[in-house]
């Protein structure tokens, strides 16, 4: 038997059912200590607190997209968790609703370190029965993805559609996946036995699906390597597509695009992190640290970097989030004379993202006052209900000593008791994820829901 460790990927769109399956796997008795990671869409964490109380271990990605900035963080949990691999049996790692499972099972393929600690057991990937048919008329990536790389797909929300519908829907997703073992379920109903032990991800069939599976993704889109005298440096830019830029700089060994994707494997994960953020005329003063430059408000921009007399000739490779193209880039000398880099290469992100989909995360202090927030809500899904793929959040409301879970898919919508407040003080979190979502207006209107002393 092998030693690794099973991971199993859960995934599906927003709503289908991922941590209603998750908890039913928690709570069964099975006998395994399970490790849960959540990777969520937006900024603020709400699926930790919607996970069973078990005795689990959640580690959280919060960062956005699983498959560019994540895959630096996942890669870090695993190893964090490795260590500690006596208290666990087994990984379940939950993905954003948003995310294409391709690169996370990518992991298991091409990092050494969790290569040789993990295995993938398998991909299992939920569909809202009721919903997704306008995600696949749409040819949505993320859930034909989803669906292309499963080893098991199941049919969720099976009690709101009727057994023909049931029946055409799989009959629809077999066009796009013939091997996945497929159940129908609600509440996420299926056998867990067979969901679990799959005995290990097909990878063939990933690499059929996608030609350059094993070929990673990477948080950048360029990297430019060259040698320099002593001296100050200044990267000039100019406005782009995005008011900021992840940015970093590292030593080279040698001027050769393969130096530039061997660093790429070494730096991605620091890349991932937050970086610092430098503005206009500052200097970039560490190597191998992430910085976000600053590019809104002004026409153009420099960002120093001075090479020491001990450092002279000494060869630097630079990554960026974008291409210098998009950003009119260049490195200039201290006699303003433009420096070309000795090689250079592109890195294919390999995917887009819907820019049209959004996420709107929203904390407020204090409790609810109850009739004001249901009317809300209402009036709120009323007049977005189409534009709304999900939302969920924890409140509190002002009477109620019970926290209140809300959860809503498209224009369904439900409300439910959570645990009480105890000596917590109450705060309010609520994600939004849809199209056209306006934050200020969403926040304000929130506010006045809040409950006020007279
Ligand atoms: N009617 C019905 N509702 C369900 C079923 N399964 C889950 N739900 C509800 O659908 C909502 C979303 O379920 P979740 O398990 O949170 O879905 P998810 O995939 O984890 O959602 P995200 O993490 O936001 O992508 C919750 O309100 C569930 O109670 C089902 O079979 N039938």
């Amino acid at each position: 038997m092998s030693s690794k460790i099973p991971v199993t990927v859960l995934t599906g769109f927003l709503g289908s059912g991922k941590t209603t399956l998750l908890n039913r796997i928690l709570s069964e008795e099975h006998g395994l200590r399970i490790a849960v990671i959540e990777n969520e869409f937006g900024e603020i964490g709400i699926d930790q607190d919607l996970v069973i109380n078990a005795d689990e271990e959640i580690f959280e990605m919060n960062n956005g997209c699983i498959c560019c900035t994540v895959r630096g963080d996942l890669i870090r949990i695993l190893n964090e968790l490795a260590e500690r691999k006596d208290k666990f049996d087994r990984v379940i790692l939950e993905t954003t609703g948003m995310a294409d499972p391709g690169p996370v099972a990518q992991t298991f393929f091409v990092d050494p370190s969790i290569q040789k600690q993990y295995e993938l057991d398998g991909i299992i990937t939920l569909v809202d029965s009721k919903h997704v048919h306008a995600h696949l008329d749409d040819k949505t990536d993320e859930v034909m993805a989803q669906a292309a790389f499963a080893d098991r797909i199941i049919l969720n929300k099976a009690d709101l559609v009727s057994n023909e519908e049931m029946r055409s829907l799989k009959t629809r997703l077999q066009g796009i996946n013939q091997l996945a073992g497929f159940y129908s379920a609600t509440m996420a109903d299926a056998p867990i036995k067979e969901l679990l032990d799959i005995g290990g991800f097909n990878l063939e069939r990933a690499v059929d699906i996608k030609p350059n599976f094993l070929e990673p993704e990477y948080p950048f889109e360029w990297a430019g390597i060259w040698q320099l005298e002593a001296g100050q440096y200044r990267f000039k830019l100019a406005n782009g597509p995005d008011p900021d830029m992840t940015f970093l700089i590292s030593k080279a060994d040698t001027s050769s695009e393969a130096e530039i994707k061997r660093l790429a494997e070494e730096v991605f994960i620091a890349f991932s992190k937050d970086g610092e953020p430098v503005s206009h005329q500052e200097e970039l003063t560490d190597l191998n640290k992430a910085y976000q430059l600053q590019l809104a408000g002004l026409d153009h921009y420099e960002f120093t970097f001075n090479v020491s007399d001990d450092d002279a000739n000494t060869k630097i490779a630079v990554y960026s989030q974008h291409t210098p193209e998009e950003f009119d880039m260049v490195l200039v000398n201290q006699d303003d004379q433009a420096q070309a880099p000795s090689d250079q290469y592109y890195f294919d992100a390999g995917h887009e993202h819907n820019d049209e989909v959004g996420s709107v995360s929203i904390e407020l202090p204090g409790v609810f006052n109850v009739s004001f927030i249901n009317a809300w809500l209402e009036m709120f899904l009323q007049e977005k209900g189409p534009d709304i793929y999900r939302m969920k959040g924890i409140l509190g409301a002002h009477g109620e000593e019970n926290r209140l879970i809300f959860q809503g898919v498209h224009m369904l919508f439900g409300c439910q008791l959570g645990k009480p407040w105890g000596d917590e003080k109450p705060v309010n979190r609520m994600i939004f994820i849809g199209k056209n979502l306006d934050e200020d207006y969403i926040r304000g209107s929130l506010e006045r829901c809040l409950y006020k002393a007279s």
